[in-house]
């Protein structure tokens, strides 16, 4: 059994992130969200466009009102009046303001802006009656960024905030990375679907769902290949099926030591590189993992073997497929699993030979990240009380006993 952190090394050396080039794709302004940017962004405009007034008031010369006190008021003419989208068509000269609005832009000859609320109008003249500092409430053309100036860099993941980059950057056509192809399937003469009737002895495939879920979360396109039944022939059409369209494949079940348990000789016999049969984690420890190189495409098909029992599938994908699938994705920075201290609310144990995650809840409270074990069975079959699990408690190997109020290591998921 590999040690959890040899199995982390080894699987996400095993991934090769997209190309910019080759795993690039084009896609409107909107349809980024969620994706994966591939490419550094530029823009030929400078932030702000152009010198423009920050408050409703009036665009002054400085030197007009630089020594103006109330016992000192400064009295200038208006010579045009300036709301935003307008150009302005006169220059500010001595003695001369422009009437000016939020976002306007900044006349010729003026160079700072006096909000109206210190000022008292007559007709076509106003009163200054306090001295502003120099530029004051003028947003200068180029000082938040220059033309050229990159302004997202690839790898990032695109929400609402860089659409507004890319928006008014006028970028309307974005190249993303390409999502991964995850193909699912699962192992197992027991297993129906939802939507069968359920025969003594037989069990809903609930392992399918859950993970084309999470795939999707993840930002992958799932492929569901379905239930294959314990057979060799079948489980190695459907595997070798599975290599061929998809950039990662995940099973579930048949990698453990029955008589039934046919995944890992399969791919030994489809030509993979198995490069890891068992990790001391828990649950998850049949977990496989193995490589497929094709000559024919640019980088290996990497091949998830998941432990049928439910839980054991669910965390080995947290710890280490979804990781993976971040990864491949082109995501350049927090693509690796995130782990928080949080305070546990519940005591619980293991004998402390594997790594051992225990699932529940965390939650925010005053600025501390408490943990709470779900209740019920810790037990990797039990699914019934996984809803709403947000993170996995780790026991590190050697420890056997977590006490209430203690720190934790918490893998959010
Ligand atoms: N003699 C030993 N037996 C087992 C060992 C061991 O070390 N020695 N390891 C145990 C551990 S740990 C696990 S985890 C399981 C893993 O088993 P497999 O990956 O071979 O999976 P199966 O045998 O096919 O099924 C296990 C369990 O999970 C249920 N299952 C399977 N697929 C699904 C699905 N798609 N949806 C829901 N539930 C599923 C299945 O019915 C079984 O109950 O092996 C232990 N045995
Ligand atoms: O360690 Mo196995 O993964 O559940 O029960
Ligand atoms: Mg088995």
């Amino acid at each position: 059994m590999l040690p959890v952190q040899q199995a982390e090394e080894i699987i996400f050396n095993a991934v090769h992130p997209f190309n910019s080039e080759r795993d690039r794709e084009i896609v409107d302004l909107l349809t980024a969200t969620g994706r994966i940017l591939a490419q550094e962004i530029t823009s030929k405009l400078d932030f702000p466009h152009w010198d423009n007034s920050a408050m409703d008031g009036y665009a002054v010369r400085y030197t007009d009102v630089a020594e103006t006190n109330a016992e000192k008021p400064v009295k200038l003419e208006i010579i045009e009046e300036i709301s935003a989208g307008k150009t302005p068509q006169k220059s500010i000269q001595f003695g001369q303001a422009a009437r000016i609005f939020t976002g306007a832009m900044m006349p010729e000859g003026a160079d700072t802006v006096i909000m109206q609320e210190v000022t008292q109008r007559e007709g076509n003249f106003v009163t200054i009656l306090n001295s502003p500092k120099p530029q004051a409430f003028v947003r200068k053309k180029g000082t938040f960024s220059q033309a050229g100036t990159a302004l997202l860099s690839p790898g990032i993941s695109i929400g609402g905030t860089e659409i507004a980059v890319l928006a008014s950057a006028q970028c309307t056509q974005i190249p993303v990375y390409r999502r991964p192809v995850v193909a699912i399937l699962s192992t197992g003469d027991e297993l129906v679907t939802p939507e069968q009737p359920l025969k003594p002895g037989q069990l809903v495939d609930s392992n399918q769902y859950a993970l084309a879920s999470l795939v999707s979360q993840t930002g992958a396109i799932p492929q569901m290949l379905g239930i294959i039944p314990d057979d060799r022939e079948l489980l190695k059409n459907a595997i070798s099926q599975a290599l061929e369209s998809a950039d990662i494949v995940i099973s579930s079940g048949g990698v453990s030591v029955g008589d039934y348990d046919f995944v890992d000789q399969i791919l030994s016999s489809l030509g993979g590189e198995i490069q890891i049969r068992a990790v001391a984690v828990k649950p998850g420890k049949p977990l496989t993992f193995a490589r497929f190189n094709d000559s024919s495409k640019p980088s290996s098909i990497l091949y998830f073997g998941l432990p049928g029992n439910p839980v054991s599938s669910l965390v080995t994908f947290w710890r280490f497929v979804q990781p993976a699938i971040r990864k491949l994705s082109g995501i350049s920075q927090g693509w690796q699993p995130r782990f928080v201290l949080a305070k546990s609310q519940h005591s619980f144990k293991s004998d402390g030979k594997r790594e051992s995650y225990f699932w529940g809840q965390l939650h925010l409270v005053n600025g501390e990240y408490e943990f709470s074990l779900a209740g019920g069975s810790q037990n990797s079959a039990n699914l019934i009380n996984l809803a709403q699990t947000n993170g996995l408690a780790v026991l590190p190997v050697g420890e056997t006993l977590v006490n209430v109020g203690d720190w934790v290591q918490v893998l959010q998921v």
